[in-house]
């Protein structure tokens, strides 16, 4: 699979290029929603064309229609024809005075959702453990199944594809859920659509969402710290995760109440056996009847670890919650249906980091049906009753066991299990493993990262400024030059110097500010307001992950340099640069086209002396070439970037858009390389190259902040230079 596979718009013009469609204004942001519609448009046809999908679509089906165990045929289908073909009448009632107390240990939510394809039931009467009740209990943990690789696909993203084979074609998910018959797969898809609305940030959906989940299969309740110390740290305002949690507890609680005052329903989900189990393993402290809980312990230990992390990623968060479930069964007397929960997780594993990760997920599976074989062949073996006739497992189990007793015996089941153990162990430190390191990748610990933005006067600076605020939105603080300026307007020293010459601006402030910022500590410091030119009371400017400073003179002083991570300079063509300069001054600090071009003119020579010379230490420098309002989608645009920050790797992903024409030339000494872009380019391209340059490059920026033409090209080398810049310091800390 090459990289840009997942993205089908990459090679596709935009479409104002071909006259086809409005252009998108260039400021116009897409919602999230907008993009995640698009995003599954996108992951559909990816499903749609693999054959490996169909392939697992066709047996799904056939394994659904032929196979289940007595959990399918004798509770799980009864049970929910019971409840509609009864009008609705409780069921739990019903099966528990029928002396079935292990029918249906599972909340009012998984009900609904199992209920919803049996509706044809209150019409008809037929028998549910046919053929026809089999299938009709599949279609909801079919469409379960579907919208879990679904999610995983937007996830992974580049990975995408990756997806079907370590979800779609899991053995532990085909046998519990199209063999035995396990239900499981419904809470775990509702916590992969929680999450994935927890990770775009619709809190109120999520906890709807993980509300209804809980309802579903309390075990979630294990996933719950996960998801609000995820909501705590990423959200603004902070006060989400309280949100997050209430409307949560109150869907569960409303939901539970409906069923609660029967004493079935208590007796068979709240006080079931199955919830127990959680207990069953511990270690005896002494002799006064003090015990350890292994797997309540182990939870307890996650979370903590969890919460001592300053920042989470959506990563980080996967990993730990498939981590927990995966360990969780290890420490519990094993059930097949448990092992679902952790499956999306493990294969997200095994799709995004393949090595390891394929490993850890086919030890699992293989070790998964062989203990689930050898540990009870009849149970195994029963699931093929429906088609092969009542008894079938029962007969085959009891004469393998007679032939065979070494090897289906309490030992070799026991030696299965060990095996089950160490290989469930070895992932949940995988994923401990690998949701820690991807954590740290754009973490850049106590520091700020600081970008200077320098050119010339209406050279485009705060603009850059500001289409970075779109994508790294509120973790990005900006200090303004100009708020350093020595002189308010009119005063007599602004006869002797200009604002360009260092003389008149207080660079060892600005210096303090930017050392200040960037080991975190506030700063007060007046602002110079242009439409007065007159200085406002000092303000503070708080520290921040991502600090911007945009001036004339952002790395003038060597120190300044030291201190800034990534330095950018402005350098559009001339008579572009004061055709802005003009429509920006006339229009917003009161100057008439004449006033305008005098300054100009007078600064002229100080631009040459102090602001130009800083371009020679930028690490990027953006030559802006001919823009033209109708057409937004354009691009002529001359990228200057230090070799270190390997250009040719941002040349490699534009040239993939045949939308583009892209050249290449480093210098004679290999320090500066120039790229030329030139062409058309939508938001959504320039997304997808950012996907495909930077591991998790929505973990660093907002995805909907992403402009087009020109000003998204841009964004894109910022980003990209931030990155490399940031993955770089984690790379040599880990080192
Ligand atoms: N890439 C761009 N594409 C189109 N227009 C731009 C672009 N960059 C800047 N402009 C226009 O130029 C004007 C000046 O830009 P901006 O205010 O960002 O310059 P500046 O360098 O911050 O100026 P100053 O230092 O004088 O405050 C803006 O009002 C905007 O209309
Ligand atoms: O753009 C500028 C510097 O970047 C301004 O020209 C400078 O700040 C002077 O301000 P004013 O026009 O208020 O005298």
């Amino acid at each position: 699979m090459t990289e840009s596979a997942t993205r089908a718009p990459l090679g596709e013009a935009p479409s104002s290029a071909s006259g086809a469609k409005a252009p998108l204004a260039a400021e116009e942001p897409r919602s999230a929603r907008e993009l995640s519609r698009h995003e599954f448009g996108t992951e559909l046809s990816t499903l749609r064309q693999s054959r490996l999908f169909w392939v697992g679509v066709a047996l799904k089906v056939v394994l659904a229609l032929c196979f289940g165990s007595h959990f399918a045929t004798r509770w799980f289908a009864p049970f929910a024809y019971e409840f509609v073909h009864s009008h609705f009448a409780n069921p739990w009632d019903t099966f528990l005075a029928r002396g079935e107390p292990m029918a249906f240990p599972y909340g009012p939510g998984m009900l609904l959702v199992v209920s919803v394809s049996w509706l044809p039931a209150l019409v008809a009467s037929f028998d549910p453990a046919s053929f026809l009740g089999l299938f009709l209990l599949r279609i909801p943990l079919f469409a379960a199944d579907l919208t879990i690789c679904v999610l995983l696909m937007r996830w992974l993203r580049m990975n995408g594809r990756d997806a079907v084979i370590a979800y779609w074609l899991s053995p532990v998910v085909l046998y519990a859920t199209y063999v035995h018959g396990q239900l499981d797969l419904i809470p775990t898809a509702l916590l992969c659509v929680a999450l994935f609305l927890i990770f775009t940030k619709r809190v109120t959906a999520a906890a709807l969402v993980f509300g209804f989940a809980l309802a579903t299969k309390a075990h979630l309740l294990i996933a719950t710290p996960f998801a609000l110390v995820y909501l705590h740290r990423t959200c603004r305002p902070r006060r989400e995760w309280l949100k997050f949690g209430i409307i949560t507890a109150a869907t569960a609680l409303l939901l539970y109440a409906i069923p609660l005052s029967s004493h079935a329903f208590r007796s068979m989900v709240l006080g079931s056996a199955e919830s127990r189990k959680v207990w069953l393993v511990s270690i005896p402290y002494g002799t006064s009847g003090l015990v350890l809980y292994v797997a309540p312990a182990a939870i307890v230990l996650a979370v903590l670890r969890f919460l001592s992390y300053r920042k989470v990623n959506r990563e980080l968060s996967l990993m730990f919650i498939g981590a927990v479930y995966v360990g969780l069964v290890a420490l519990v007397p094993p059930q097949p249906g448990w092992f679902i929960w952790s499956i999306p997780f493990i294969a997200y594993l095994g799709a995004r980091f393949t090595r390891t990760g394929r490993f850890v997920l086919l030890a699992l599976s293989a070790s998964y049906l062989a203990y689930f074989f050898i540990g009870d062949p009849q149970v195994f073996l029963e699931a093929a009753d429906p088609l092969l006739g009542a008894g079938f497992g029962q007969r085959t189990a009891d004469a393998l066991t007679l032939r065979y007793p070494g090897l289906l015996g309490a030992h070799a089941a026991s030696i299965s299990w060990t095996c089950l153990f160490s290989a469930t162990s070895l992932t949940a430190i995988e994923m401990y493993r690998k949701g820690v390191r991807s954590n740290a990748i754009y973490d850049f610990r106590d520091e700020s990262f600081m970008i200077g933005i320098g050119g010339d006067s209406g050279a485009g600076k705060h603009t850059i400024a500001r289409d970075l605020t779109r994508l790294l939105e509120t973790r990005l603080s900006v200090i303004n030059g100009d708020d350093d300026h020595k002189w308010e307007r009119g005063h007599v020293m602004w006869r002797r110097f200009t604002h360009l010459d260092p003389r008149g601006n207080l660079l060892n402030t600005q210096l303090e500010s930017i050392a200040a910022l960037r080991r975190g500590g506030d700063v007060r410091k007046r602002h110079y307001d242009h439409d007065a030119g007159r200085f406002t009371n000092p303000l503070v400017i708080k520290p921040n992950e991502f600090v911007a400073v945009v001036g004339l003179h952002p790395f003038y002083l060597p120190s300044q340099r030291e201190l800034i991570h990534l330095k950018i300079f402005v350098d559009p063509k001339e008579e572009l640069r004061r055709k802005w300069k003009v429509a920006r001054d006339m229009a917003k600090r009161g100057y008439s086209e004449a006033q305008v071009i005098e300054q100009i003119e007078k600064r002229m020579a100080d631009s040459v002396s102090y602001v130009r010379p800083q371009m020679k230490y930028a690490d990027i420098v953006l030559r802006q070439g001919d823009t033209d309002p109708a057409r937004p989608h354009h691009v002529d645009l001359e990228l200057e970037m230090v070799s270190e920050l390997e250009p040719l790797a941002l040349y490699d992903a534009l040239d993939m858009v045949s939308s583009l024409e892209v050249s290449w030339t480093p210098d004679e000494q290999l320090t500066r390389d120039k790229v030329t872009v030139r062409g058309d380019i939508d938001p959504e391209q320039i997304a997808a190259l950012a996907d495909s340059l930077l591991p998790d490059a929505d973990e660093l920026v907002h995805d909907v902040g992403w402009l087009t033409g020109g000003r998204g090209i841009a964004q894109l080398a910022i980003v990209y230079a931030i990155g490399v810049r940031l993955s770089r310091a984690r790379t040599r800390e880990i080192a």
